[in-house]
């Protein structure tokens, strides 16, 4: 098989990155190896894996050739040397942290979080001795003014789930390296594709590999992405003895199933996704819309530095609030009630009773997430059926 020399595309790596069908009897499609554990040759090669003098898969939970190619070729997307397969996002987060942090650090993160990521933070890590500080991350001043010697990691999602608020990666990365913190970056929503955190600065990305990363509702899973040092922690102490938060081969298959079309998959949730923004935009029904893509969101232009194309996330809100947001999803016959985002569906949630859920009112509303929310991931359908559905639904709801 050839080998190119120049360096090769995005789609190109997501589809052919680390693997030759002529080293697996031609296969073209990599075998899944769907195993828990590996045979020795000897006992002493046995000894030699456990202690790492030799680099042999050993058991399933520590690393899996199907694993390991799904971790070489996210690595090679996200620009880092390393990466750790999860079997969810909240594993990929959870492990990370559990081995960055011990009692008496800091953590400094954004007021707006996934629902199970804020209650990760402030019901998980702060009962183990962690000082979690919530700021407006959007602000870097803010960063600047509230960072100290004792915080460890800077964490912030962008755009931030589910009222999508940016944050400058570079900027908060240069402050958090002035400091000697680490900065963790959330890329669940853009994916590699449209926004590579470790080129502005940031040290680690985690991902739900649940959402756009496989694409098609089927499989939960998370990713680390780092440098080699901290990715061999992260395995060796957050995967294998704190989590536990393995990924089956059979599911890191699928994943790299969804890879292939990634880049594909991205440009239609973004056009899709602008055309509704757009819609939405000039509704009547409509009091806000929360979109980076449009000129008029606070964030228009550091999405438009930052990022590719603009995401498939929206969110909005109605005159009539909370009922009307209500009505709103109970009248949508296409685009489905569903939690979760960037499968091939179009997905629809409200916020404040679903994923943030585990937010107090009162936080809520200081993270912005107003109770009338309604958050809407745009999938691959043909845009006229989409825009149809929500024109039907937002009718009911005046
Ligand atoms: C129901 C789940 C939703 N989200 C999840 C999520 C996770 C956690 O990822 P797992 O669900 O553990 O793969 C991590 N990071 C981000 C930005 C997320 O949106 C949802 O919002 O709809």
């Amino acid at each position: 098989m050839s080998h190119a020399s120049s360096p090769q595309g995005f789609a190109t790596r997501a589809i052919h990155h680390g693997y030759d069908p002529l080293d697996h009897q031609g296969a073209l499609v990599p075998p899944i190896f769907q195993t828990s554990t590996f045979a020795f040759d000897s006992a002493e090669y046995g000894a030699a894996c456990f202690s790492g003098e030799e680099k042999g898969h050993f058991y399933t939970r520590i690393s899996n050739p199907t694993l390991a190619l799904l971790e070489q070729r996210m690595a090679a997307l996200e620009g880092a040397e390393a990466a750790v397969a999860f079997g969810s996002g909240m594993g990929a987060i959870t492990a990370t942290c559990w081995t960055l942090l011990q009692p008496g650090d800091e953590l400094i993160t954004d007021t707006t979080l996934y629902g199970c990521t804020h209650s990760f933070f402030m019901h998980g890590l702060q009962r183990f001795g962690v000082k979690v500080t919530r700021i407006d991350m959007t602000d870097p001043q803010a960063l600047a003014d509230a960072i100290s010697s004792t915080t460890r990691l800077v964490y912030f999602e962008t755009p931030a789930n589910p009222n999508m608020r940016l944050v400058d990666i570079a900027a908060c990365s240069a402050i958090a390296h002035r400091h000697g913190a680490l900065v963790v970056v959330d890329n669940t929503y853009c994916t590699p594709y449209l926004q590579q955190p470790l080129s502005l600065g940031a040290d680690v990305v985690v991902h739900s590999a649940t959402k756009y990363l496989n694409g098609h509702g089927d499989v939960t899973a998370g990713i680390v992405a780092c440098n080699a040092e901290l990715a061999m922690r992260v395995r060796l102490e957050g995967l294998k003895d704190m989590t536990g938060a393995v990924l089956s081969p059979n599911d890191a298959h699928l994943i790299m199933r969804g890879l292939k079309t990634l880049a594909l998959r991205m440009d239609r949730h973004c056009k899709n996704a602008e055309a509704i923004a757009r819609t939405l935009a000039s509704h009547p029904a409509v009091a806000r819309v929360y979109f980076p893509g449009l000129e008029s969101d606070p964030y228009h232009a550091l999405a438009s530095r930052q990022m590719k194309r603009f995401g498939g996330m929206i969110a909005f809100e109605l005159k009539g609030g909370l009922d009307a947001g209500r009505t709103f999803m109970n009248h949508l016959s296409l685009i489905t009630r569903a939690v979760s985002l960037g499968d091939a569906e179009s997905l629809a949630q409200h916020p404040a009773s679903m994923t943030h859920s585990t937010y107090t009112p009162e936080e809520r509303a200081a993270a912005g997430i107003p109770e009338g929310l309604v958050r809407l991931s745009a999938g691959l359908e043909d845009i006229e059926d989409l825009i149809a559905d929500i024109e039907r639904a937002l009718a009911a709801s005046q």
